[in-house]
Order: C-alpha cells, then sequence, then structure tokens
C-alpha cells in the first residue's frame, strides 16, 4: 500500500476570470472551485483513480482540514489525518484565459509533537512506500521528513522543494523535483534539456536511488540506477498545470506497482499527466480514458544521464 504524507494540505481555491484584476477595480470570477490538495493528498486521489491501494496521511486542523478530510472521504479515499490546533491553509489560483497565477499561504504552525502523532499513524497503517508531498509549514523542518524516512521499513518517495531535497540526509528510494527544484537542489543552471539530464544525475549522487523530473512541456526525465529515460509531453490543451507533477508522480508509482517497467511506468505518468493538466482545478479527471494514450508517450532511453 502507497502512503502520503502531506504536512501541510491545502484547499486549493481556483478562481476563472475573464481579464486579470486591475488596480482599484472589482474583478469577477465566472467559475470557482474548491479541491482538497497538498502535494501528498494529490497523489493519493491519482493513485485511488489509479485504482492503487492508498491511504493519504497529514496534519489538518479547523474548517478548512474538516473540508479536507470530508471531500476525501466522499470520493472514497482513505484518509487518516492527525488534528492540530492551526487551520489548514487556503491556497488559491487564477487562471485567466492565457495565464496560471498562484498564491500559497505559509500554512499554520505546526509542533515537533505532531510529527510523533503521525509516525504511529503511519506505522499503523503499515505502508510499503511512503510518499512525503509539498512544503513544510512553519515550526518543522528537513528533519522531519528524515525522522519518516527512517522510522519504518517502508521506501520513501518525496516529492518537496529544492532546499529541502538538498539538506535530507536519510535513505530515499526516490525523488520528484520540477526544473526548479532540480536547479535549487543542485546548484545546476538547468534552461537546456542537456542541463536537466546533469542535474538529475547530481541529484542522484546527492544519495537518491531513482530520480523523475518533471518538466512540463519538455516531458519527464527518469534517472535509475540503470538507465536514463526522456518522455516527450503529449500533445493537449493546458487548463491549469496544478496536479500535474503530483500526477505524473502518481502514474508512475501505480504502473511500478503494477509490477510495470520504469520505461512503462514513465509513460504511464506522463499520459496521467497529461490527462490531469486538461480539467481546472486538482480535480480528479476520469483516467480510465488512458488506455491507448501511453503508447503514443514517445520515449528515448540512454544507459546514463551524463552524456
Ligand atoms: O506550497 P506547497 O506545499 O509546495 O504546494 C501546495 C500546492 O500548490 O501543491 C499542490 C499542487 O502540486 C496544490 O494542491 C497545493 O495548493
Amino acid at each position: 500500500m502507497i502512503l502520503t504524507v502531506t504536512l501541510n494540505p491545502a484547499v486549493d481555491h481556483t478562481l476563472t476570470v475573464d481579464d486579470f484584476p486591475e488596480t482599484d477595480r472589482v474583478a469577477r470570477a465566472n467559475a470557482a472551485r474548491v479541491d482538497p490538495g497538498g502535494k501528498g493528498i494529490n497523489v493519493s486521489k491519482y493513485l485511488a483513480e489509479l485504482e492503487t491501494e492508498t491511504v493519504a496521511t497529514g496534519v489538518v486542523g479547523d474548517f478548512l482540514g474538516r473540508f479536507v478530510r470530508d471531500r476525501l472521504s466522499a470520493g472514497e479515499i482513505e484518509g487518516d489525518f492527525v488534528e492540530i490546533d492551526g487551520r489548514t491553509r487556503l491556497n488559491t489560483t487564477i487562471l485567466t484565459d492565457d495565464a496560471e497565477f498562484k498564491i500559497n499561504h505559509d500554512g499554520p504552525r505546526v509542533s515537533a509533537d505532531a510529527i510523533d502523532d503521525l509516525l504511529e499513524t503511519i506505522e499503523r497503517n503499515a505502508p510499503d512506500t511512503v510518499v512525503v508531498g509539498g512544503s513544510l509549514p512553519p515550526g518543522l523542518g528537513p528533519d522531519a521528513i528524515d525522522r519518516i524516512a527512517r522510522t519504518g521499513d517502508w521506501e520513501t518517495v518525496v516529492d518537496v522543494g529544492g532546499s529541502i531535497l538538498a539538506a535530507l540526509d536519510a535513505s530515499y528510494a526516490l525523488c520528484k523535483p520540477n526544473r526548479e527544484e532540480l536547479a535549487a537542489a543542485t546548484g545546476c543552471s538547468v534552461r537546456s534539456l542537456e542541463d536537466c539530464y546533469d542535474a538529475v544525475e547530481t541529484l542522484r549522487r546527492m544519495g537518491y536511488d531513482r530520480v523523475i523530473a518533471s518538466l512540463g512541456a519538455d516531458g519527464a526525465i527518469m534517472s535509475t540506477p540503470e538507465e536514463c529515460i526522456h518522455a516527450a509531453a503529449l500533445e493537449t490543451e493546458v487548463v491549469d498545470t496544478v496536479g500535474a507533477g503530483d500526477s505524473l508522480l502518481a502514474g508512475v508509482l501505480a504502473a511500478l506497482d503494477d509490477g510495470a517497467t520504469d520505461r512503462e511506468a514513465l509513460r504511464t505518468g506522463v499520459a496521467v499527466a497529461s490527462r490531469v493538466v486538461s480539467v481546472p482545478g486538482t480535480d480528479i479527471p476520469p483516467l480510465d480514458e488512458l488506455v491507448g494514450t501511453t503508447d503514443r508517450v514517445a520515449i528515448s532511453v540512454s544507459a546514463d544521464c551524463s552524456r
């Protein structure tokens, strides 16, 4: 079972406007939606839609925390959260015809005691894999993630910011940086695809067994001890990129859990992400239509990333 940990969950508020707000004018949104979010929670949402067994954990509080719990259970996504005194944050996305703006709140203060409760929760669920996703709320440092990785014999996967990736020092089976996070974690320039290959290798040398870099329109790279795979993105009409990286990771993990090879798993991840960017918010589109699209994901393979 794949358990996800979101240390800083969010309610994602997505507003669609015709024109972006101007100074001193009220902008009117013609569509709005709210979704339970935060990177780990999104991974669980997509895993559940892909029929992979998952439990979402993390720390939630107050009415927005209740919303996260309630919406997950209404969607039949198993949750097992630790309650805190603070209020789960509200993150806002504004979509216009041709642009996307995202404002993320820091989130409530979380104490180290909440991590003790969380560790108990994780152990009780006996996962094979633990995915820690998203930012750290005020009060917690990278050592909270290292504690999670060191507590059990599960494999730990991280989808966290670049500075956190650089600071972690437990053993990690996989990390999934985006382009910005790759640059921040390694100090490498990541303008070209070649730069990304180099940065991915640097990250593997920093101790991550596998690295999957999500590169938006440039697709994704997966580097393993055996090979380095690039998968091109599928052409699709992009409505909202929020959650794209989470869905790529969920697609890869679901396929690996089903016994797929790394190459097939990366193709599935890219196909899932290409579908998810076609809907607003961190909504879960039906993913059964994926059949057939994974074959369309073009891949190229090399013996290693350092070419
Ligand atoms: O502030 P963080 O934790 O880095 O990111 C939080 C977030 O932007 O990530 C998800 C999309 O990946 C959203 O559901 C959520 O609002």
